[in-house]
């Protein structure tokens, strides 16, 4: 039997507070056995949705705060089909929710579309990756190790 991806024994715990105005929304769920992501809904508040004009950028509660396990982070992405159909995604791709912040995870959506994209309470705005991070330990040098490559980048391989 296969397991699911979030039914290994050792998958990391996701705490979720959640917050007065989010109460009652469905928590973030994987919304397939093998998604990657979980969605995150809208917690604005309902009968008041947010209009997002286009152009405009607004920073959208969920309602939660997460603590994230050690040695991971959260990373807020776009949804496609939002993208793809009204021009909506994540300003700040992929957002970084860092394991020790206990504020609410707010999502900074954009409207790169030509229509007003309305946000009503409980819509699926984004999608969090919980991933592993490493933090590097760091050691200033006087002068960089040489390889092939060197100073080359930006197209220097070339584009075909
Ligand atoms: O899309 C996002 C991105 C960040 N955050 C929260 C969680 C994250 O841990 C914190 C800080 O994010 P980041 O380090 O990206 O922002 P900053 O501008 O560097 O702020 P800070 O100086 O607080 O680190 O803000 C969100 O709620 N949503
Ligand atoms: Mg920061």
């Amino acid at each position: 039997m296969t397991a699911s991806l979030h039914t290994v024994a050792a998958a990391p715990v996701l705490g979720l507070i959640q917050l007065p105005h989010g109460a009652g929304l469905a928590l973030p769920a994987y919304e397939t056995e093998g998604a990657a992501g979980m969605d995150l809904r809208a917690a604005v508040s309902e009968g008041e949705p947010l209009m997002l004009a286009p152009g405009a950028r607004v920073l959208v509660p969920t309602g939660l705060i997460m603590e994230i396990p050690h040695g991971f982070e959260g990373q807020i992405r776009p949804r496609s089909g939002l993208a793809a159909k009204a021009g909506i995604t994540c300003l700040n791709t992929p957002g970084t929710i860092d394991s020790d912040y206990r504020g609410e995870v707010k999502v900074i959506l954009i409207n790169l579309g030509e229509a007003p994209f309305e946000i009503s309470r409980g819509l699926r705005i984004a999608q969090m990756v919980i991933a592993p991070v490493t933090q590097a330990r760091i050691e200033l040098r006087s002068a960089a190790g040489e390889t092939v490559r060197g100073a080359g980048g930006f197209g220097s391989t070339g584009t075909g």
